[in-house]
């Protein structure tokens, strides 16, 4: 097992490493965010609130199981969810009216 962090800057290295994990995976949501924009109708389909209720039940109790806080855990989706909303509001609306240039 990894041991534990001697200085702040130790603890900060650690904490850059997942960061940068963190970025590639995120990433690869996005990806998939902008082929889910594809297969929906209009701005409703795109927040989805039902979808938005169960991933966060589920990240919740993964969190539970993992030693994550589980309020963390849904602060962090929310405003992970409403970023992505964002996003595939702009995706969507650039697949249904693209605009030239
Ligand atoms: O599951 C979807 O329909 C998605 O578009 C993905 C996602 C998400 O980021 O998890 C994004 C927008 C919706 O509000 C719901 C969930």
């Amino acid at each position: 097992a990894p041991t534990a962090p001697a200085s702040l800057a130790e603890v900060r290295a650690g904490i850059d490493v997942i960061d940068s994990e963190l970025v590639r995976l995120l990433a690869q949501r996005q990806g998939l965010v902008r082929a889910a924009a594809s297969f929906k109708a209009d701005d409703r389909a795109v927040r989805a609130p039902d979808r938005v209720e169960q991933v966060i039940a589920s990240v919740r109790e993964r969190a539970l199981g993992a030693g994550l806080e589980p309020a963390v855990a849904e602060a962090v989706w929310r405003a992970m969810i409403g970023a992505f909303i964002d996003f595939e509001l702009a995706a969507h609306a650039q697949v249904t009216h693209p605009q030239p240039g």
